[in-house]
This record gives C-alpha cells, sequence and structure tokens, in this order.
C-alpha cells in the first residue's frame, strides 16, 4: 500500500496522475486528504506502508509534520515529496529529515518518478532508504541518559564476551541505533553490518541472506561474511523462519563452542516486544528464546525515561547540524531553552526516539535564532486536534482505491484523544439504523478493549473474561496482532513494565 497524503481531494491533474500509477505500478493507493486522515489511516492499517507521499505540499513544514506522525506509528516507509518552493535551509531540512524528492513538475512526471522509487526499492524490503546515516558512537549514546547508559554499558560488556545482544523495546526506542554503535565500536567494524527483518524472510532464511549475497552454511555457520548480523523483529519472524535459524544457531555454536568471542560474525537480534512474553504464549520458540539472549538488554519507553529526553534531543540536534553543510550550519540553531526541554520531558512519546527525532527537526526549522524555544517544539496543530484542543474538523473522508480500508478506516474516523473515545469505536448501529453483525461488534469491542487497557493483553484479557491465547486467537483472525496494530502501539509505552531497567548481562 501506498499512502498518498494531500492538502484537500486531489486535483484532477493530480487525481489522473495517481490512476496511471495504480494500473501501471499495480499497487495499491490510499489517498488521505488531510494529515488528520493520514493518521487515522496508519492507526488502523494492519499493514504498514510501502511507501508515503506528501502529494502536494508545497513548503517544508506539512511534510515534516507528516514525518512526525508517521515517527509516532513506527511506519519506517520511506516519504516522499515534491514541494515546489523551498529554501535551501528547508531543503537541507527535509533532507536531514530523510525526506526524498520526487523528479518533475507535473504530478505525472512526479508519480513516474514515485513508480521507478518503488520498482527501486523493491530489491531492498524492509530498508530504511529514507533514513540518512550519521552514526552515533557508544560514547554519543551513553551521553544522552542513565538508561541509555547503562545499556551501552552492559553492551560493551556483551562485546567484550563475545555474547549475542538482545536488544528488547518497543517501536523507535533506539535498538538499531545502539547495535550500530555497539557494531562499530567491535572488532568487526571494518566489515558490514547486515540486517535480516521479518518481511524479507517469507521465502525462508536460505533466500533472504542470498539475496543479501549472503550463503547460509558458509555465511552463517563457518562465519565467512563477517561483520555482523542484526535479526531486527525477530518477534515478528515466520514460525518457519524461527526454526530455521534456532537450527543455524546450535549448529554455529556446535562448530566454534567457546571460541565464539573471536568468530567473525556477530549475531545481535531486536524485539519489539519482550519475547519471554511470546515464548510463554507459545509464539515464539524457546529454544531460540535462549540462542538469543545470553546477553538481554532493554531499552524501556521513552515516557517511562524522561530523564533521557534531554540528552537525546541535544544529540539529535547536533548530529543535524553536523550533517549540514558549514554554510547552512550558521543558520541553525545550537541549543534548547529550558523551557523547550521541559515541555519535551512532558510528552508521552508513543513513537519513542523516532518521534523525538522527527520534532526535533521539525523545531530547528522553525526555530530563526540559535536557541529553541518551547514555542518550537510544541506538537504540531494537529496533534492538538488529537488531542482534543481544538474542534473536530470533519476532515477524515478518504478517497480510497482499497475498499476494506476505506470501511476499516472510517470506524475509528476522528477519534478526539489519541487513544480514542467508545463512541468512536463501539457504533452498534450501521449507517442505516440497523444493528450491525454480532462478529462486527465483538471486533470494536476487542479493538477498543486494547485501546482503553493500553495494550496490556493480561488485563484485556481479564477484563473481558476471556483466556489469553482466546484474545490472541480472535486477535490474529480479526488481522489486530498487537505489534501489528497501531491501536495498542498508540500506548505501547505502558505495555512494557514500568521502570523496567537493562537487564544485567
Ligand atoms: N540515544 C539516541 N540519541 C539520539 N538519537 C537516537 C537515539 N536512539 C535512537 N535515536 C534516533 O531515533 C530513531 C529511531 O531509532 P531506531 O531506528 O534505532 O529505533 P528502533 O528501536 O530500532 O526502531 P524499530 O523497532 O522501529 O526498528 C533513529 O532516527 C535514531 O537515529
Amino acid at each position: 500500500m501506498v499512502l498518498v497524503v494531500c492538502n484537500g481531494q486531489p486535483e484532477r491533474p493530480l487525481r489522473a496522475a495517481l490512476a496511471g500509477l495504480a494500473a501501471q505500478a499495480r499497487v495499491v493507493l490510499q489517498i488521505a486528504p488531510s494529515l488528520a486522515a493520514a493518521r487515522n489511516i496508519l492507526a488502523t492499517q494492519t499493514r504498514a506502508p510501502r511507501a508515503v507521499v506528501a502529494a502536494d505540499a508545497d513548503t517544508a513544514a506539512p511534510v515534516l509534520d507528516l514525518l512526525e506522525i508517521l515517527r509516532m506509528h513506527g511506519a519506517s516507509a520511506p516519504l516522499l515529496a515534491a514541494p515546489a518552493a523551498l529554501t535551501p535551509a528547508e531543503a537541507a531540512a527535509l533532507q536531514d529529515a530523510g525526506v526524498e524528492f520526487l523528479a518533475g513538475v507535473t504530478p505525472e512526471r512526479q508519480m513516474r518518478s514515485l513508480q521507478e522509487r518503488l520498482q527501486a526499492a523493491g530489491d531492498a524490503p524492509g530498508g530504511r532508504r529514507g533514513e540518512r546515516r550519521a552514526e552515533l558512537s557508544l560514547d554519543d549514546l551513553a551521553a544522552t541518559g542513565e538508561t541509555m547508559a547503562r545499556a551501552v554499558a552492559q553492551g560493551r560488556r556483551a562485546l567484550g564476551a563475545g555474547l549475542p545482544v538482545l536488544v528488547e523495546g518497543p517501536s523507535g526506542a533506539g535498538k538499531l541505533t545502539l547495535v550500530r554503535a555497539l557494531h562499530a565500536a567491535g572488532m568487526r567494524r571494518q566489515r558490514p553490518l547486515r540486517q535480516l527483518d521479518a518481511p524479507m524472510l517469507e521465502a525462508g532464511l536460505g533466500a533472504a541472506t542470498a539475496a543479501m549475497g549472503v550463503d547460509v552454511e558458509r555465511g552463517l555457520i563457518n562465519d565467512e561474511a563477517g561483520g555482523s548480523l542484526y535479526l531486527r523483529n525477530v518477534d515478528r519472524w515466520p514460525t518457519v523462519a524461527q526454526a530455521e535459524l534456532a537450527e543455524l544457531l546450535r549448529r554455529r555454536g556446535a562448530r566454534h563452542g567457546r571460541v565464539a568471542a573471536v568468530a567473525p560474525l556477530r549475531i545481535f537480534a531486536g524485539s519489539r516486544q519482550p519475547l519471554i512474553d511470546l515464548v510463554r504464549e507459545g509464539r515464539f520458540r524457546e529454544d531460540l528464546y535462549y540462542l538469543l539472549s545470553v546477553a538481554p538488554l532493554t531499552l524501556t519507553p521513552l515516557a517511562l525515561r524522561p530523564e533521557d529526553i534531554s540528552g537525546m534531543a541535544q544529540a539529535m540536534l547536533e548530529r543535524l547540524r553536523a550533517s549540514r553543510a558549514a554554510p547552512l550550519q550558521r543558520d541553525m540553531p545550537d541549543a534548547f531553552s529550558d523551557a523547550a526541554l521541559q515541555r519535551l520531558q512532558s510528552e508521552d512519546w508513543p513513537g519513542n526516539a523516532s518521534q523525538l527525532r522527527a520534532r526535533v527537526m521539525r523545531a530547528a526549522h522553525a526555530a530563526a535564532g540559535p536557541i529553541i524555544t518551547a514555542d518550537h517544539v510544541a506538537p504540531p496543530r494537529l496533534a492538538n486536534q488529537l488531542a482534543g484542543d481544538d474542534e473536530p474538523t470533519g476532515d477524515h473522508g478518504f478517497w480510497l482505491m482499497d475498499e476494506a480500508a476505506v470501511s476499516q478506516a472510517a470506524h475509528a474516523a476522528g477519534p478526539p484523544t489519541p487513544c480514542g473515545q467508545i463512541h468512536d469505536i463501539l457504533d452498534i448501529f450501521d449507517g442505516q439504523g440497523d444493528l450491525r453483525p454480532l462478529a462486527e461488534i465483538e471486533a470494536g469491542v476487542i479493538r477498543f478493549a486494547v485501546r482503553h487497557y493500553r495494550g496490556q493483553m493480561s488485563e484485556v484479557s481479564r477484563r473481558l473474561g476471556i483466556g489469553r491465547s482466546t484474545l490472541y486467537r480472535k486477535l490474529k483472525d480479526l488481522d489486530m496482532m498487537p505489534e501489528r496494530d497501531a491501536l495498542a502501539d498508540c500506548d505501547a509505552a505502558r505495555s512494557w513494565p514500568e521502570g523496567a531497567a537493562a537487564q544485567p548481562s
């Protein structure tokens, strides 16, 4: 699915170009005529978009706002835009944010550029092509806050012992950033850090590693690939791939025995959910869990570690400055006011570090002087609306090419708080005033309960009076598994144990 965000219903030339794209590239397009509509689609879709297009944004601000919404929902899809009039500073701000530019001045040419981009992305599933790499070192990370400092210290110990490292934490918490820094600090830094992600594994582990140019046997068992391998989102790996990986790691262990510390390939794994919970629920192989979790590190949600926020925001700003050419740095702020930092610390950050980064970029762009003030870091106007500060705009319509998504999104359209209100979700009547089928009402109740109890599945199952396995089966039937479901994502922060610090390795 490609999400196309417009300012109002698209004009005729854009509509024609979109129709052409849908037909030629055979992609499902979802058109959101406002940022609020885009947010609703992201909150209700079970499949992440392949790409997001800010179709008629002329300036940098709405594109950066959209980026923040994407980060809030843990969407790592590339964001593409074709703003007509940008100052060099605005262009640099968008580039820093990883926004890609569509070529051409006409909608038709721009959509052709999008089509080429989608084709080019076909060989990089799961990759984050839109994200510019400006690595943070372990020292940089350790300086950002207590939780990070603890995780870094434990990570360093694991590096020294040559142990596989499992990093757990919700979407956008900084797992990959930590893994990159650990890789860069280790003995294998001259060799690449490769990533294997769940979407790459549909055809099995062998096919996925072959696509990376690595033979499973030689690369992963005999370690000829060298460098590091990051097993991203292992909590979402298909069962077959879990079995293949467990077998490979066992054979690798048998081969290297106790000399794993000097083996040329280091294994990292990342999980958005506490893996042990999945083991208990029978959704993750126990043997694989023990193979991967020799040195577990936990990055709790940002909301649970407000002491990390100012250090992270400063680090993000510094990195942003460093990534710009010297003449452009002069126009950039270089510090936050105390009030700005306090404001950042007072927010919930459901999208964690990803969302914070998007906000910092937006603030750096908005600030005219050397200091970022509290006003600059205020949530985008849309966030205020969603938090109920403004009147609802009523602008939640969709012009969609996917019928299922229309009805799904229409159900959740316009929740006045980020977690919705009961009448938005539990409408037992259809548009004609007739009762909805029981299955639909039940789906609404489950959806509401997941939101209401902030993704805490044990609480949801207790309150609904059903077992956890029944709950998970129903979620699966409804295509609402928590990790895929932005409803739970909305409060993923609370599904992690409060105050859970990084575990000793
Ligand atoms: N300690 C930090 N300091 C500065 N920036 C950070 C820090 N941690 C994360 N970031 C930034 O936040 C963003 C999200 O981080 P990252 O991709 O590492 O999250 P993740 O937990 O791996 O996400 P996902 O679960 O979606 O894969 C990145 O842009 C990264 O640069």
